[in-house]
C-alpha cells in the first residue's frame, strides 16, 4: 500500500526542499502564534512559493495545508486569499456546525484533527467525515501543554483497529522515523502526520530525520 507522508510545521526552505526531494506528500504550515513553527502569512507566502516553485521543478506533487486553531472568518478569508492553500487544517474544537459552515464558506478542501485517547472519540470521525476531505487523528496534548499539536505526545493506536473512514485519514502524533513503520502497521494508517518528530529541538526542523521518517514510512 502506497503511504502518504505530510511533514507538518515547515518553517525553512531547507526543510521544504528536503522534505519535497525525500518525497513527502503535503507540507504542514502553522499558523498559531504560540507555536515554534508559527508563520505570520507574509513569511509563509513566501515560503510557500518557493515550495510549489521547487516542486515544480522537480515535478513532485506536493500538497500545501495551512493548519488553523478555531479561527474566525476573517482569518480563513485572509488565509485562503493569500496562500491559497491546498488544504486548511482545523486543529481546534471546532464543532461539527462550525466545520460545515467553513466548507459552506471556502473553497477550500479541509482537513479535521481531533485529539483521541478512547474508542468513542475516534467514533466522533462520523459526523466530521462527510463535511471534510480527511481526518486527522492525533493524541491528547498533556493537560498543562500550550499548543493542541506537535508535541510529541502519542495515543495507543490499537483504537484505529478497524476503523475504516469516508475517506483515507491521517495518524498523527508522537511519530517518528523510527516508531513510524509500527504505527502504521498496528494502526492500518493510509497516511501518516509529523512534526517534532523530525525536529531537533522545538521549531527546528531536522533534514536527516525528515528524509528517514520519509523512507521508513513509505517502506512499510
Ligand atoms: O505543530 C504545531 O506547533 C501545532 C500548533 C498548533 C496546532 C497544530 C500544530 N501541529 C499540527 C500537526 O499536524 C502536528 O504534525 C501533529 O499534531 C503531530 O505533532 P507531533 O506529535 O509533534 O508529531
Amino acid at each position: 500500500m502506497t503511504i502518504l507522508a505530510k511533514i507538518c510545521g515547515i518553517n525553512s526552505f531547507i526543510a521544504a526542499q528536503t522534505a519535497i526531494d525525500s518525497g513527502a506528500d503535503l507540507l504542514g504550515f502553522i499558523y498559531f502564534s504560540k507555536s515554534p513553527r508559527h508563520l505570520p502569512i507574509d513569511n509563509a507566502q513566501a515560503l510557500m512559493q518557493q515550495a510549489r516553485q521547487h516542486a515544480s521543478a522537480r515535478a513532485n506533487k506536493v500538497n500545501l495545508v495551512s493548519v488553523v486553531v478555531n479561527p474566525d472568518n476573517e482569518l480563513l478569508d485572509h488565509i485562503a486569499r493569500e496562500l491559497k492553500p491546498d488544504f486548511i487544517q482545523l486543529h481546534g474544537h471546532e464543532t461539527p456546525e462550525r466545520v460545515a459552515d467553513i466548507r459552506a464558506r471556502l473553497n477550500v478542501s479541509l482537513i479535521k484533527a481531533i485529539s483521541v485517547s478512547s474508542k468513542d472519540d475516534v467514533a466522533t470521525a462520523r459526523v466530521y467525515e462527510p463535511l471534510v476531505a480527511h481526518m486527522l487523528f492525533d493524541a491528547k496534548p498533556p493537560k498543562d501543554a500550550t499548543l493542541p499539536g506537535g508535541v510529541g505526545a502519542k495515543f495507543d493506536w490499537t483504537l484505529m483497529e478497524g476503523h475504516k473512514g469516508l475517506a483515507p485519514w491521517f495518524l498523527a502524533g508522537g511519530l517518528d522515523p523510527w516508531n513510524v513503520a509500527d504505527a502504521i502497521a498496528t494502526a492500518k494508517a493510509p497516511m501518516v502526520d509529523v512534526s517534532s518528530g523530525v525536529e531537533r529541538g522545538p521549531g527546528l526542523k531536522d533534514p536527516s530525520l525528515i528524509t528517514q521518517f520519509l523512507k521508513n514510512a513509505k517502506g512499510s
